[in-house]
């Protein structure tokens, strides 16, 4: 481990996404908590489920299952407490399921074995720009979709949303430190954007006021991910 500037509060989530599990434990074990947080998203959840979490948590990670729920609230209420109970640090639902969905959610949390889980809820997708977001909503911008979706969690009693950094100096408009910003669409300086439309670097987005960066391929693709994973880290100390 190069460094540990982070030490007490990691700000990066590292975006795993590996379609082999062998070369994600491999990379992982280059890895200390105080550096980073770990994200498991769909491909790994689908490919490798419970037992991979699990052994994250087991090697003492913050764990983001970031799977999204979007259903009715007895159904994601159940997949909510069961994402608890693996023990992970952070689950999420899409806040466009409504406000009821939500709060059963985080009454789902509250009666698991694991209450303090944090829990938030998807604004719009960082890979939608204006063009995708009128494909599916009219007379919107991404910003006031964002911002009525956080309003809506907000108002659920959830932990926070995941949103872009861009919308985040906006959403600081009403909401304090305690309410999460958790922001994918993260790109260091001269990393591909790839699929991400709403972008921003690691230090844009913490003058912006988010808590948490989510990144993944610019890590997990690079030649050298600690040396990279580092970088970001020490850009962050103020
Ligand atoms: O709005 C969202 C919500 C989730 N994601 C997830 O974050 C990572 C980003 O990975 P990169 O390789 O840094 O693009 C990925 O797992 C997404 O599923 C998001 O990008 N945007």
């Amino acid at each position: 481990m190069e460094n540990n500037v982070n030490q007490d509060d990691p700000k990066v989530i590292i975006a795993l996404d590996f379609d082999n599990m062998a070369a994600a434990l491999e990379f992982i074990d280059k890895l200390h908590p105080s550096q980073c947080r770990l994200k498991v998203g769909k491909e790994m959840f689908t490919l490798f489920g419970p037992e991979f979490v699990k052994a994250l948590v087991a090697r003492k990670f913050d764990v983001f299952l970031d799977l999204k729920f979007h259903d009715i609230p007895n159904t994601v209420a159940k997949a909510c407490k069961a994402a608890a109970e693996l023990g992970v640090w952070m689950v999420n639902v899409h806040a466009s399921g409504g406000k009821p969905m939500m709060e059963a959610a985080k009454a789902a949390i509250q009666q698991s074995q694991h209450p303090q889980t944090r829990l938030i809820a998807v604004t719009v997708l960082t890979s939608m720009d204006q063009a995708q977001l009128s494909d599916v909503v009219d007379n919107i911008t991404p910003e006031q979709q964002v911002e009525k979706l956080a309003r809506l969690t907000l108002d659920a009693g959830l932990d926070g949303v995941v949103c872009s950094a861009r919308e985040a100096q906006l959403l600081r408009g009403f909401t304090d430190d305690n309410f999460l910003l958790v922001t994918p669409g993260i790109r260091p300086v001269g990393s591909d954007v790839g699929d991400q439309k709403r972008v921003m670097t690691p230090e844009q987005a913490m003058a912006a006021g988010v808590s948490y960066l989510v990144i993944g391929r610019p890590i997990t693709q690079a030649a050298d991910p600690v040396r990279v994973l580092d970088e970001v880290n020490r850009t962050l100390v103020s």
